[in-house]
């Protein structure tokens, strides 16, 4: 494409004014929103106020002036981007501890279902804390089989398949609908972690009739680093499933101060300690970014951004793991490359920040709300003449960093 084309695609792009509620560095191309989503302008102001109004000036009381439904009204703010209803979200804890809920949970449904199946190369995250988790259900075991073999690994004794909707290293994409119809058709319950899908891509679990989901929101919903993670529960399995992590603001009436544990209905029973404030403040800025936000024209931005970048891999001879079929995949494009950590600081030191994920790969995040389609133009004209001079090679380039 010409740069007149890509220039006409921004004029015409209805998110355009979206850039500006967002603040990114001058001389930066920001391509790692699929990590740590960028700064919505209104942040620091409400954190301000959440400081110095609601905990300074309102101290305590600010707990009966909006911030004991923080985490059902923040859940209610995830839910129409994950085709949810409003009551079937709950913000909280991190992605990691949600996951280790809703796989315990899962696991106490049949005693005669003991075995979690997922995916080898799935976010180690999720494997780790599955690990965890069968370790606390008597007789239950983690089978975790090739991408090409989850549906084929599931059996009598499956109790839950959980799974990646978007990969984070290729950005494939599993088949929502008929990856869950058939889990369950095998009997298994189906969990979702949604981390690289809600805010990049069109995800409806109720259409899906998904079980349960988790997913992260300082990615594409720009809550910021370490925002408070969320959970889904289908409404039919709201009165049957109960939290391990039974701590007492998941009680029926936390303030009754009672010995036992009565779980609460609905999904507040998966609140285990107390909201942090300051962090769900943040959040709640980026969530209401999205409340006028067009989502089709989002996932349809995603997509054409994608083709901009693919285009650009392709010219400069490079390998693309991500599918081609806007369907199949997330709203990143990765590239494999033998030196491509080297590629990404080059990149880096270019003003345009990616990141590399272990062994060999170049991963390219595309946020439809503050990328323009030239800004995606530009960093792979960048790429291109990164690949092609082979500066990439230079000696700084082979420092590796702790945090990629
Ligand atoms: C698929 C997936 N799950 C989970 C996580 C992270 O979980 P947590 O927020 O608990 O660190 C990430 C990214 O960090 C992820 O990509
Ligand atoms: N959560 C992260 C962190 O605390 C430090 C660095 C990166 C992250 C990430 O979120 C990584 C991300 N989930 C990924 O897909 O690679």
């Amino acid at each position: 494409m010409t740069r007149d084309e890509i220039d006409a695609l921004d004029a015409a792009d209805p998110l355009a004014p979206m850039r500006a509620r967002f603040a990114l560095p001058d001389g930066v191309i920001y391509l790692d929103g699929n990590s740590l989503g960028a700064l919505p302008r209104d942040t620091g102001a409400a954190m301000a106020d959440m400081v110095s109004r609601q905990w300074g000036d309102r101290l305590i009381r600010s707990w009966n002036e909006g911030w004991i439904d923080a985490p059902t009204r923040l859940g209610g703010k995830i839910a129409p981007l994950v085709g949810a209803a409003t009551d079937e979200v709950i913000v909280g804890d991190s992605t990691s501890a949600n996951l280790f809920k809703a796989l315990v949970a899962a696991l106490r449904i049949d005693p005669a279902r003991r075995v979690v199946v997922s995916e080898a190369g799935n976010f180690p995250t999720d494997l780790h804390v599955a690990e965890g988790a069968v370790a606390c259900v008597p007789g239950a075991m983690l089978k975790v089989v090739p991408r090409g073999e989850v549906l084929a690994a599931l059996g009598p004794d499956t109790a839950v398949l959980m799974l990646t909707h978007v990969h984070y290293k290729t950005a494939e994409r599993f088949d929502m609908p008929s990856v869950t119809a058939t889990a369950q058709a095998a009997g298994a319950v189906m969990l979702w972690d949604l981390s690289h899908s809600a805010g990049a891509v069109a995800v409806e679990l109720d259409a899906a009739n998904a079980d349960l989901a988790v997913g992260c929101t300082y990615k594409y919903l720009n809550g910021g680093p370490g925002a408070p993670a969320y959970l889904y529960v289908a409404r039919r399995w709201q009165e049957r499933l109960a939290s391990p992590l039974s701590g007492w603001m998941g009680h029926a009436a936390p303030f009754a101060f009672a010995d036992g544990y009565e779980p609460a209905p609905g999904m507040k029973r998966w609140l285990a300690g107390t909201p942090p404030m300051l962090a769900m403040a943040a959040l709640e800025t980026g969530l209401d970014l999205w409340a006028s936000v067009d989502r089709a024209a989002v996932w349809a931005k995603s997509a054409a951004l994608w083709r901009i970048m693919a285009a650009a891999g392709e010219a400069a001879g490079l390998e693309c793991v991500t599918p081609a079929d806007a369907a199949a995949r997330g709203s990143h494009i990765s590239f494999r490359h033998p030196d491509a950590h080297a590629l990404t600081q080059a990149l880096i030191e270019r003003g345009v920040i990616g990141d590399f994920r272990d062994p060999d790969v170049l991963r390219l995040g595309l946020t439809p709300l503050y990328l323009s389609h030239r800004d995606v133009w530009q960093a792979g004209e960048i790429l291109g003449e990164i690949v092609r001079s082979g500066m990439y090679r230079e000696e700084r380039f082979g420092e590796r960093l702790a945090v990629t």
